[in-house]
């Protein structure tokens, strides 16, 4: 488990002082793939950095698998740090060595015998699925090949946890589902805790448990992915999710239109049941759908629909009610011309 209590930073210069993180507290459980997202500026790199000590928080506590890794000198940091595994962005490979000698390198420093990294290598390149560029060098592999081998060297010390810092904002979107997929994998099948960050929602729906979004160095909403995506509170998350979820109908269909415009939203096992087909049954009003939709989060359902309602107005306020008492959420969009 890892938990962040009251971390603070702020970089401190002659002219002035920048607070990167802003007094976050924070949990997160073992085995859990959680994503710390917000725009650029937002804090999230300091975060990731805090929890492994490549940035030295101003104040507040690191603690994994209650050992707080503030307190802990050089040498125990050194040790501690090889259970926390990092990839990276620019995927941070030594170009004049191989796929090989890049991921060796991680069990050098940590002394292991010849033939132990020989064998571990080899079972790495395995895992991600390099096994045939064992010989090759960066410059002679594609993005998402380089980030497997930027895995693998993650992973070479048998992490608890693997932090990911933009690891695959580099990448064009079919790479990047597949080390998306990989990344999956690893937690799934090794039990690796993995914290991300990212700017894009898309990852998040993909891969993650929880999510903390971030803005101004604080944790302004967290929750897990189903529940933000379904009931984000803040305007932020809201516009964050907005760009995965689409649901909004252009303006030049909505002035065409004469009846009342409602935006149902179903979750869970509710996508599932026959609300509209009911409503149209029990009330007299016409019910005419402009645009549907049932996204999967977390292997959960959640369904959008933009429909029109045409009828008397005590009729149609009727079949709203009860829509309303039945789903997620209702919203009116536009009101009957
Ligand atoms: N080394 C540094 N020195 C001074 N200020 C810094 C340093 N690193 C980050 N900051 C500042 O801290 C704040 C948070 O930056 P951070 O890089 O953590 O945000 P981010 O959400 O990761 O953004 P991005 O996605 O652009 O990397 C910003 O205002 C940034 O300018």
């Amino acid at each position: 488990m890892i938990e962040v209590r009251n971390l603070v930073k702020i970089y401190s210069s002659k002219k002035n002082k920048v607070i990167g993180v802003d007094n976050v507290s924070l949990t997160i459980k073992n085995g859990e793939i959680f994503g710390i997202v917000g725009y650029s500026g937002a804090g999230k790199s300091t975060l990731l950095r805090c929890l492994n000590l490549l940035e030295r928080p101003t104040s507040g506590q690191v603690i994994i698998d209650g050992v707080d890794l503030t307190t802990l000198n050089k040498k125990e940091l050194r040790q501690a740090r090889l259970k926390i595994g990092m990839i990276f962005q620019n995927f941070h490979l030594v170009s004049s060595k191989t796929v090989f000698e890049n991921v060796a390198f991680a069990l050098k420093a940590a002394k292991k015998s010849k033939e132990e990294i020989e064998k571990r290598v080899n079972e790495l390149l395995e895992m991600v699925g390099l096994t045939d560029k064992r010989d090759a060098y960066p410059s002679q592999l594609s993005g998402g090949q380089k980030q497997r081998v930027g895995i693998a060297r993650a992973l070479a010390n048998e992490p608890t946890v693997l932090l990911c810092d933009e690891a695959t904002s580099a990448l064009d979107p079919s790479t990047t589902k597949s080390i998306l997929a990989l990344l999956k994998k690893i937690n799934r099948e090794l039990g690796i805790t993995i914290v991300l960050i990212t700017h894009e929602m898309e990852v998040v729906k993909d891969i993650c448990d929880r999510i903390a979004v971030m803005q101004n160095g604080k944790v302004i909403e967290l929750g897990t992915v189903y529940d933000i995506f379904t009931n984000p509170k803040e305007e932020l998350t809201k516009s964050f999710i907005h760009s995965v979820l689409q649901f909004e109908l252009p303006d030049h269909l909505l002035k065409k239109r004469t009846g009342t415009i409602i935006k149902i939203q179903f979750k869970g096992e509710m996508a599932e049941e026959a609300v509209v087909s009911d409503m149209l049954q029990t009330f007299k009003v016409k019910g005419n759908i402009l645009h549907g939709k049932i996204e999967y989060i977390q292997d959960m359902p959640l369904g959008i629909f933009i429909m029109e309602l045409t009828g008397e107005p005590d009729e149609v306020q009727r079949a709203i009610d009860y829509i309303s008492a039945r789903t997620n959420g209702l919203e009116v969009i536009a009101s009957a011309a």
